[in-house]
């Protein structure tokens, strides 16, 4: 979920959101203190459009004596943005409903330019020319470099750039299968896109993928008869003309693809629309959409599935051993006070959860490795009502836990969604109970390393790694395996399996791509109370940033490290010693002077957590990847 959790949230308010004050921080002897002060946090609300994020058309050609200067000349870029439309904010505040608020003014003047930082002043056509020079070059280029993209802001005023990002992705990726069959491999998209995960099966024509790796589809399909049906693919087909096509040769089916992707670019957002929900069923492996129960039924009884948690866009039940969780997309009807997602975005953000996957070690990339982030299963995009097996779930943890999210109900007849199929990642540590010292530094040490991991990796920064994005949950392991750089880490776990989840705000280099949100549209998130360690996190993360959200900044994973030594001794209760806090203090102290997760993995404090590989390999309860 987003910058504060939901569930179990609302029942300790006071205590939970309780304004921590500096000078308490100052104070070394951190105390719980419960207080009666009553304050209202409000729930932010990320919204993401399309932006930019510089796309390099190198791998279309490579390997092909082909020219492609045309591409050459355009910089198509996408990034992930916090949208203006419709922002509420819901109060969790006892007492107090702030009710809709509208979007607050942009910042006029740019936040304080860390000392020794060189900013320049934003010029979009000093950049603009500058792109047109580097582009020949990185047309020899694996990947864009993210220090070379200055402080380009798209949006309106990039109207003169008109491939949208999505479309010509695809298109390019399409074109590099039709051209070239082992030219896939090479590229990180075509890996993404071919997780074996996701049906094991290569992205090829939205056709084949579901007559192929998709039986239960095509069973879906086969038996989608009756009027209502008709109609309701024939609107599908309406919205989606990429759809249309069914061939038997995958040349001929990529071609037609192709063709209905430029055509499609070219023309009205509208278009673009359908494009890009294409787009989206297509890296979901899928030519229509399936139906809510249809997923949920390939893994438990419907009559078991349970709602386990929500977010601001998300319901998550537990299916089976899986949780599923669902995010309405593309509707006009506001859901939870929101305007819903919109493909792109999803299509972005499944990317963004396949690429953290390849981290697991599939595909034989062990240089960088970690099992902490949650894994992905499957995605799958949906339409049709709720289900009542699903309304039935989602009325039962209401009743327990009084839901902050509209009843889906409302969901009209025609409503789509993305179905994550996710990893069951226990409990979040906002409602968690921690026993022990042990499990602390046990939470700390996971969440370290894979953040470490994830940056060598992939540049990666979480960037909302607030207590309810931090799963726990306990088995009999003693020891996990971490590899970083080659390096293979042993850490002790103390029965401790952290999952961290919810990649929104985060920043991922892709090896192709740079997908990030760019919070400066967002002036609302650094509104927090004064105090509160989450709010002033996003501020602190602002400061480091220096409101350019595109940026390589590894410190902001050592921001949310410090927010959770802090969380740990201010906000959990577990069985400690004063030295064990005075640990904790000092960890903190040193956290101060880190610029990474890479560098914090190696701070003292974690000295004793590392187990050597000889201990390891005697070891048989040890979870490897
Ligand atoms: N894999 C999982 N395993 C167990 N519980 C989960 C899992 N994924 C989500 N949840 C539960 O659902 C809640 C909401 O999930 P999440 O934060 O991903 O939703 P969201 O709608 O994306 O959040 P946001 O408000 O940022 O949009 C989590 O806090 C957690 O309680």
């Amino acid at each position: 979920m987003g910058s504060t959790s939901k569930n179990g949230g609302n029942n300790d308010v006071g205590h939970l959101w309780s304004p921590i004050t500096s000078e308490e921080e100052r104070d070394s002897d951190f105390q719980q203190q419960p207080t009666n002060v009553q304050f209202i946090y409000q729930r932010r609300r990320p919204r993401k459009t399309p932006k930019d994020v510089n796309l390099e058309q190198v791998d279309l050609v490579r390997g092909k004596n082909l020219s492609l200067a045309a591409a050459a000349t355009k910089r198509v870029s996408w990034n992930r943005s916090l949208s203006t439309r419709g922002r509420t904010s819901i109060s969790v505040g006892a007492c107090v409903d702030n009710g809709p608020q509208a979007k607050q003014a942009r910042r006029k003047g740019k936040p304080a330019i860390q000392k020794g930082k060189v900013a320049l002043p934003p010029s979009f056509e000093k950049e603009q020319e500058y792109f047109r020079e580097v582009d020949a070059f990185e047309l020899l280029e694996e990947s864009p470099s993210p220090k070379k993209f200055g402080t380009w802001a798209m949006g309106s005023q990039n109207d003169s750039v008109s491939i949208p990002h999505l479309s010509s992705r695809l298109e390019k990726w399409l074109i590099s299968k039709k051209l070239n069959h082992t030219c896939g491999p090479s590229s990180t998209l075509s890996k993404i896109l071919e997780t074996p995960a996701i049906h094991g099966s290569n992205l090829r024509t939205p056709e084949k993928t579901c007559i192929e790796s998709d039986p239960a589809l095509h069973s879906i399909n086969a038996s989608l008869i009756g009027k209502d049906v008709v109609q309701r693919d024939a609107d599908l087909q309406k919205r989606n003309p990429i759809l249309v096509t069914v061939g038997d040769d995958g040349c001929e089916d990529i071609e037609a693809a192709i063709k209905k992707l430029s055509l499609a670019s070219s023309l009205s957002f509208d278009l673009d629309y359908k494009d890009r929900f294409a787009a989206l069923l297509a890296v979901c492996g899928q030519s229509t959409p399936s139906n809510l129960l249809d997923v949920f039924a390939k893994f438990c009884d419907p009559e078991n599935i349970v709602k386990v948690g929500e977010g601001t866009y998300g319901e998550a039940f537990k299916a089976g051993n899986s949780v599923c969780k669902i995010v309405p997309i593309d509707g006009d009807l506001k859901v939870n006070g929101e305007v819903q997602k919109r493909s792109e975005e999803l299509l972005e953000e499944a990317i963004l959860s396949r690429t953290l996957n390849r981290l697991r070690g599939l595909n034989n990339e062990v240089y960088n490795a970690s099992t902490t982030f949650i894994e992905t299963l499957d995605l799958r995009v949906c339409h049709g009502p709720y289900d009542p097996a699903l309304v039935r779930a989602w009325e039962a943890w209401d009743e327990e836990h009084n839901s902050e999210n509209d009843h889906p109900k409302e969901f009209p007849e025609r409503q789509c969604y993305v179905v994550f199929v996710l990893q069951h990642g226990g409990k979040d540590l906002e409602s968690f109970v921690m026993l022990n010292f042990d499990e602390a530094r046990s939470l700390l040490v996971q969440v370290t390393a894979a953040l470490a991991v994830a940056e060598a990796a992939y540049e990666f920064e979480h960037r909302d790694l607030h207590w309810g994005n931090i799963l726990l949950s306990r088995n009999d392991s003693v020891i996990l395996q971490f590899t970083l750089e080659g390096q293979q880490i042993f850490v002790k776990t103390f029965g401790l399996r952290i999952s961290i989840i919810d990649f929104t705000l985060s920043r991922i280099n892709t090896g192709e791509d740079i997908l990030f949100l760019d919070l400066s549209s967002d002036p609302y998130l650094f509104k927090g109370p004064k105090g509160d360690k989450q709010s002033e996190t996003y501020r602190k993360m602002k400061e480091v940033t220096d409101d350019y959200w595109e940026g390589s900044f590894p410190r902001t994973n050592v921001l949310w490290l410090l927010y959770l030594v802090d969380i740990l001794l201010l906000k959990k209760s577990f069985e400690r010693s004063s030295r064990n806090e005075r640990d904790l203090r000092s960890l903190k102290k040193r956290l101060d002077k880190y610029g990474s997760a890479k560098e914090a993995i190696f701070d003292p404090f974690f000295t004793e957590m590392f187990v050597g590989e000889e201990e390891s390999c005697g070891n048989t309860r040890i979870e490897r990847r």
